[in-house]
């Protein structure tokens, strides 16, 4: 599978984002800033997921010359059921105008008290990391995830997976 043969149109200029992107795909994609359409901070599976395809169907719409539009969304979600734990997720959902597919990146428990802040301070995570981590723009660079494993594990990273898992079934003959 060659991935780099095809022009994306990645709705963000988030730096993070945009290397997860170059890492999956080899290709350069074109970058424009658009509306996820949900919340700053989603807090549950389902708007991280809806804010991705937001993205990625707007950026293909305002990019015509692309060939698939990427959206790539961060969120919350609170798993109430076994561990009661906040986890941290990337969503990056792909869309070629006609089919739509979603790939779910590394989902990492977060500090339940960040997400207890974030509600009742109605800030964003990147508020808190940028504090615990004393970086600014944390969002651009390794993020929580880099912050919580001591650099094991970047926001590029987890994205570049989830770019992977959203572009497969596009390229690989075996969805056919
Ligand atoms: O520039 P855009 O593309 O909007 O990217 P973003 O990082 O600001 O926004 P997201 O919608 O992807 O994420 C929702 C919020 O969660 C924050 N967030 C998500 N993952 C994070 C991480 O790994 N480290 C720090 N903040 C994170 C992020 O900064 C936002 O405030």
């Amino acid at each position: 599978m060659d991935f780099s043969t095809i022009r994306y149109a990645l709705g963000t200029t988030n730096a993070a984002k945009k290397a997860a992107v170059q890492m999956a795909t080899l290709a350069e994609p074109i970058c424009q800033s658009v509306p996820s359409g949900v919340s700053g901070q989603p807090m549950s599976e389902e708007e991280t997921i809806a804010g991705a395809i937001n993205r990625a169907k707007t950026v293909l719409a305002e990019v015509p010359h692309a060939q698939i539009g990427l959206g790539l969304e961060g969120g919350l979600m609170y798993d109430d059921r076994y561990t009661h734990q906040w986890y941290l997720i990337s969503v990056c959902a792909a869309w070629n105008g006609a089919e739509l597919h979603v790939g779910k990146g590394l989902s990492f428990p977060i500090p339940n008290k960040a997400a207890e802040r974030i509600q009742k301070e109605n800030i964003e995570l990147s508020v808190i990391i940028d504090e615990w981590s004393g970086l600014t723009n944390s969002n651009h660079q390794g993020g929580a995830y880099a912050l919580l494993t001591e650099d094991r594990i970047r926001r590029a990273d987890v994205f570049r997976d989830a770019v992977l898992a959203a572009l497969t079934p596009f390229f690989s003959k075996l969805y056919e």
